[in-house]
């Protein structure tokens, strides 16, 4: 079953999505984009720590292993932080295109409870792209990558520029980013994008 909406449904006239010449190879490990990501940072006690790696075509792949600190009920992951899982999973995407985007809308399908201490494996891929807009899907499999699905997702990802998170983000991080050499080059890579 899938509550997509129309917003996450690519519009009549979308275009297939196009690996980048220069992304990343299939099973090549994506790095963090932010030590201080929720999602994929090492900075971050209590976070997912997922690793993204790429994917055939448009997709990339990610493990998360549900710790006690991830619970909602007792012994069972918070939806929240497995909506986060497969946002961050989508998130990997934009490293395939070599676009930077933020997630616009998430339609979250929650199939099956996910206990702690499971590993979720996650894939997500890229349907189809519309202007600045991408249209991605995702799942999150309970203990292999062909294990029973307990989380999906559609999702629609806006692009945007760099100055989204510069004239967004607070200064003392912004500030911070920009004066970290590896951190710039992380955020700039992107920015020639034919
Ligand atoms: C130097 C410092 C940099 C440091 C950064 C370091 C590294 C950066 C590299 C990568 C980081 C990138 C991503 C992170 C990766 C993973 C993390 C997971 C992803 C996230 O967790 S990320 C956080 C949550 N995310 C947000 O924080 C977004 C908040 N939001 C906004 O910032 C604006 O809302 C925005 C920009 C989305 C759009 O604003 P906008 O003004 O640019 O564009 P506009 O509104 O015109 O929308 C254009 C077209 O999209 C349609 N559209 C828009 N939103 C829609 C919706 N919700 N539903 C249906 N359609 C929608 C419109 O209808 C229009 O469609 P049309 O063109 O057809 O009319």
């Amino acid at each position: 079953m899938s509550g997509r909406t129309t917003a996450a449904t690519p519009p009549p006239g979308a275009a297939p999505p196009a690996r980048h010449p220069e992304a990343p190879a299939p099973g090549e490990i994506i790095g963090s984009h932010y030590e201080y990501c929720f999602g994929c940072g090492g900075g971050v006690a209590h976070g997912l720590h997922l690793q993204t790696r790429a994917g055939e075509g448009v997709s990339v792949t990610a493990e998360f292993q549900v710790k006690e600190a991830h619970q909602g009920a007792p012994g069972l992951a918070h939806g929240g932080v497995l909506a986060t899982a497969l946002d961050e999973t989508l998130g990997g995407l934009g490293w395939l295109l070599r676009v930077i985007a933020v997630t616009g809308r998430l339609e979250t399908d929650f199939v099956r409870p996910v206990p702690v201490g499971a590993v979720l494996h996650l894939e997500a891929e890229v349907v189809a792209v519309a202007g600045r807009k991408i249209f991605c899907t995702a799942t999150g499999r309970i203990g292999a990558p062909d294990g029973p699905v307990a989380v999906r997702a559609d999702a629609l990802f806006i692009e945007v520029k760099i100055d989204h998170f510069i004239e967004n983000g607070r200064k003392q991080e912004i500030q911070a980013v920009l004066a970290d050499p590896d951190q710039v080059k992380v955020a700039r890579a992107f920015e020639v994008n034919p």
